[in-house]
């Protein structure tokens, strides 16, 4: 922590603040503060977070979470890019807690990113602790790194999709995916 708050203590002054001042006193500390929990993904495990909340289901429809929503930081410019995610699986014998889906997506969207990769790290990881016959994942957000700065874009939107096992190779399931998140 005492190296990021000196990071921040040197970017106040590169940008030609005075860190003294009342109202940043507390700036660099905070700042850290705020950077480890934009990042907090990083201290945690699929493991941890899916904390055994795994169920024996003969139920073998898929299971969608719609609209989770998404703070993640561009590893290009560590600004945000927020949006809403949304997940399916087909099941396979075993269900998931429904907020260790949410929390997988936390998980991988509070380290730097770009969509594309987090797309596919959250479709793998569901993959992995359902054992299921499928995952479809798709992010819709907007980039902050394109709208405060560069081409200034204020309504571009991002849509990035992973489409795992069934998902990808039946176009009915992945339909019926693409029909459910649309509703
Ligand atoms: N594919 C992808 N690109 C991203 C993401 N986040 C940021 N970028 C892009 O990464 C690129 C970095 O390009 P550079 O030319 O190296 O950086 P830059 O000069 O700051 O680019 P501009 O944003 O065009 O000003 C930019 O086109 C960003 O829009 C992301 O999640 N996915
Ligand atoms: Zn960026």
């Amino acid at each position: 922590m005492d190296t990021m708050k000196t990071a921040y203590l040197n970017i106040l002054e590169s940008v030609g603040e005075d860190p003294e001042r009342d109202g940043l006193r507390d700036t660099p500390e905070r700042a850290a503060k705020a950077m480890a929990f934009l990042t907090h993904g990083y201290q945690q495990t699929l493991e941890e977070v899916v904390n055994g909340a795994i169920f024996e289901s003969e139920s073998d429809e898929m299971v969608i979470v719609k609209n989770i929503e998404l703070y993640s930081l561009c590893e290009h410019h560590l600004l945000p890019f927020i949006g809403k995610c949304h997940v399916a699986y087909l099941p396979r014998g075993k269900v998931i807690g429904l907020s260790k889906i949410a929390r997988i997506v936390d998980m991988y969207a509070r380290r730097l990113q770009i969509q594309e990769s987090l797309t596919h790290q959250i479709a793998t990881a569901v993959l992995e602790v359902t054992g299921g016959r499928g995952v479809g994942v798709i992010i819709e957000s907007q980039h902050m790194c394109m709208m405060m700065r560069g081409v200034q874009k204020q309504n571009s939107s991002m849509t990035t999709s992973s489409m795992l096992g069934l998902f990808r190779k039946d176009i009915n399931t992945r339909n019926e995916f693409l029909q459910l998140v649309k509703d």
